[in-house]
């Protein structure tokens, strides 16, 4: 990881939660990242780890029910860096990094897609938004867009609704939008799961590419580990609410160290030696994050899971260097196992 960088975008000790008849929910509680330009770090866990939500509260879209309790994300575009949770949420300068400078993409188009209005008009208005060209000029610019991200017959295609077109093609349709205002991140939430095999390679090859030319940082949260292998420069794992370990994404698929991690890995199959074998699966299911086991939340599911320890000791991050860390009481705060 090139540490010395100054990251384009960083979290630090962030706490989301959500009020909920049975109580709050700590969907996020203290996660630390970061994301560089040019980059991809690849969020993985399970679900319900909090990816989402963590990506959520970057463009303060949380629902009403929660709340960003603490912590802070640092900006450092053009300019000065500012905490953008320090930003009037519904200030000019929000709207300007929601779309401007952050593009977003989701797992489902329709979470951003309006149905009843042709995806030309949805592109168009958000290129006079971010960019200010005038009609005409965005709706050749919107043609172009199309036609960048693999839409055959970008000119007829641009008055289709999205009803008209396969979920694919609404796929490549909201990264066009994502994408319009030449943004500095790309926020992509599992962005390629609705989509078949075939699909999802293609829209992976077109974010790479869209990726090399424009040196935009891109964070991707994925649960598919083959995903994270194609795309990622950095990997932060994620369980109950927290990063538990952060790679060089060569680094964590050579030698994991946190267990979780370790088990994520081993339920992937390898081409040739898995073939007729039982993959192992993590026991149980992440916790509701309601009911927190004590100590380390993941010791009831952990395979080296130590008693009178695991289940009592809160871990803290060891720093292995080079970018490494784990939370795991299993390791010393050198990083040799305790
Ligand atoms: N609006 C909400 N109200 C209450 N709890 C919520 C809300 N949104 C998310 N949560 C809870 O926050 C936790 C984290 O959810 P999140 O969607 O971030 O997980 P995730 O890792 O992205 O999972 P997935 O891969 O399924 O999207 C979960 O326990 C979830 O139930």
């Amino acid at each position: 990881m090139e540490q010395t960088l100054k990251p384009l975008l960083e979290i630090s000790g962030l706490r989301t939660s959500f009020d909920t008849f049975d109580g709050k929910v700590r969907a996020v509680d203290g996660v630390d990242l970061e994301v560089y330009a040019g980059r991809t770090l690849c969020v993985v866990g399970e679900s319900g780890c909090g990816k989402s939500v963590t990506a959520r509260s970057i463009l303060r879209l949380v629902e009403d029910s929660g709340s960003i309790d603490a912590g802070s994300i640092t900006w450092h575009g053009d300019g000065e860096p500012f905490d953008i949770l320090s930003l009037d949420p519904r200030g000019k300068r929000l709207q300007r990094l929601r779309g401007g400078d952050i593009g977003m993409i989701f797992q489902e188009p329709a979470a951003s897609l309006l149905p009843l209005r042709t995806i030309g008009a949805q592109l168009i208005e958000t290129l006079r938004i971010h960019t200010g060209l005038d009609k005409r000029a965005a709706r050749a610019r919107a043609v172009e867009l199309l036609d960048a991200v693999g839409i055959p017959d970008p000119k007829r295609r641009i008055d289709a609704y999205p009803f008209q077109l396969s979920g694919g093609m609404c796929q490549r349709a909201m990264i066009a939008i994502a994408l319009c205002a030449n943004p500095s991140l790309l926020i992509a939430d599992e962005p390629t799961t609705a989509l078949d095999v075939t699909t999802q390679a293609r829209i992976l090859d077109l974010l790479r590419d869209l990726q090399a030319e424009h040196r935009m940082a891109v964070m991707f949260i994925t649960h598919d580990l083959g995903v994270v292998a194609e795309l990622a420069d950095e990997v932060a794992v994620m369980y109950l609410g927290r990063v538990v370990e952060r790679a060089p994404v060569d680094e964590l698929f050579a030698d994991p160290k946190h267990p979780y991690t370790k088990a994520l890995l081993a339920s992937v199959p390898v081409l040739g030696r898995d073939r007729g074998r039982d993959l192992p699966t993590i026991p149980g299911t992440v916790p509701n994050p309601l009911h927190r086991p004590s100590g380390c939340s993941f010791h009831p599911r952990c395979a080296e899971a130590v008693a009178g320890k695991c289940d009592i000791d809160a871990p803290t991050e060891v720093d292995f260097g080079g970018g490494r860390t784990a939370e795991c009481v299993l390791y010393d705060t050198e990083g040799a196992r305790a």
